[in-house]
């Protein structure tokens, strides 16, 4: 990897749904580049209560010429319903947003999945424009086209897949996000690598300091590695008919700890960082990879200044039947992603689920 990189562009190319994924700092202010994505009239920024006064003025200022208003959502995980889409898309009846209207999602991955499926519902499906204020939102959810919201019964139920038309990842946002969020989103970078790229995760071994200082540009070459990786296997495989179902590495256990733990206990990267361990502790258990591997993972993880083990509180019995209502899953049998080791993950159907309970039951009784 090259050294001092101050801007970056990715394609993720999917034919004529093809977009460009703009990585730097002072990208919102680069009006006549995003700018020229809208075609229409009218655009509704979708944001939150936190985002929006630091950076909606800024996006505002690239939008003098249209008729647009906002739809703020309150903050948090807990906000990513049914009833917010329903809003959502009130506020583009309200504007009078016509076909060639567009979204633009301005905020974390809750607003950007959100706002792109109001973007896929709205007139069955108009432009949505991605301006990801998280790291986990540069690096996984605003590229790849997932959409969605929560139900109660578990994460992302419902959605669809609704590709953005670009993606504006101005890292100067990073400034203002809290430590926390900030190291959820190494989760998702490390979950990259250790799918399916050894040299990118040996390379985070030697980088972990100087991305947890925030080195800029360290930072960039992170998050362009990570986004080059997720549009590879975008671009092969969209709708996750096979291939994409690794970028789950992690989640199945994760979002069962998100969804049991009301979203108060684990942000999402948190828990596909303990998620991804039990995976690579359940691979172990089954033969398929070593325990050196595992600790690799859990090294690099720490070093990240993320969550290893399962907090107190959580029952194995309910994380697995909310595993049950995963979305990998085939006829009532589990499918998970496991591991064979760094940089190399596999979908593995019929899991046991003895041996699933086994591994929450021993990470529960020692963590
Ligand atoms: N669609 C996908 O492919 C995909 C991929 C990964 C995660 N996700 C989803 O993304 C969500 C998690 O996203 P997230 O981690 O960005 O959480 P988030 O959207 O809740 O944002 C995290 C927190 O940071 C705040 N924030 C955002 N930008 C800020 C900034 N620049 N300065 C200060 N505060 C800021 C937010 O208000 C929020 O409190 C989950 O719902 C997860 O399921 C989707
Ligand atoms: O883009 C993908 O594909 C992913 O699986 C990325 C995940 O990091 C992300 O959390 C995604 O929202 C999970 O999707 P789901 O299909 O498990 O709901
Ligand atoms: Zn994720």
């Amino acid at each position: 990897m090259t050294s001092n990189v101050a801007r970056e562009t990715i394609d993720v190319t999917l034919g004529e749904r093809s977009y460009p994924v703009w990585i730097g700092r002072g990208l919102l202010d680069d009006r006549a580049r995003w700018r020229a994505a809208l075609r229409g009239r009218h655009a509704l920024v979708i944001s939150n209560r936190t985002v929006a006064p630091l950076y909606l003025e800024r996006v505002a200022q690239g939008l003098g010429d249209l008729q647009w208003s906002s739809f703020l959502l309150e903050d948090g995980e807990t906000h990513k319903t049914f009833a917010h889409v329903g809003n959502a898309l009130e506020a583009l009846a309200m504007l009078g947003a016509t076909r060639d209207a567009c979204v633009i999602a301005l905020g974390g991955g809750v607003v950007g999945d959100l706002a792109g499926f109001t973007a896929a519902c709205w007139m069955r499906g108009i432009d949505f424009i991605q301006m990801p204020t998280t790291l986990l939102a540069m690096v996984d959810s605003s590229v790849g086209g997932k959409t969605g919201v929560n139900l109660p019964a578990g994460k992302n139920l419902v959605g669809a897949f609704h590709q953005p038309r670009a993606v504006v990842a101005d890292i100067g946002t990073l400034d203002s996000l809290p430590e926390r969020e900030y190291r959820a989103g190494l989760a998702e970078v490390i979950k990259g690598a250790a799918i399916g790229d050894a040299v990118f995760f040996e390379w985070l071994e030697r980088q972990a300091q100087a991305l947890a200082r925030r080195d800029e540009s360290t930072l960039i070459q992170a998050i362009a590695a990570k986004v080059r990786y997720k549009a590879g296997v975008v671009a092969r495989d969209e709708t996750e008919q096979g291939e994409r179902a690794l970028l789950n590495l992690g989640h199945t256990f994760g979002h069962a700890l998100e969804t049991a733990g009301r979203y108060t206990t684990l942000l999402h990267g948190e828990g596909v960082a303990v998620g991804m361990l039990l995976a690579a502790r359940l691979s172990e258990r089954l033969g398929m990879s070593a325990q050196a591997d595992t600790l690799r993972l859990q090294g690099l993880l720490k070093a990240a200044g993320l969550p290893t083990g399962v907090p107190p509180g959580f029952e194995a019995e309910r994380l697995l039947a909310l595993m049950r209502l995963d979305k990998k899953n085939t006829a009532g049998a589990l499918r998970l992603i496991l591991w064979r080791g760094i940089g190399r993950a596999e979908i593995v159907s019929g899991v046991d689920e003895a041996d699933v309970l086994a591994v929450l039951r021993e990470a529960i009784a020692s963590d």
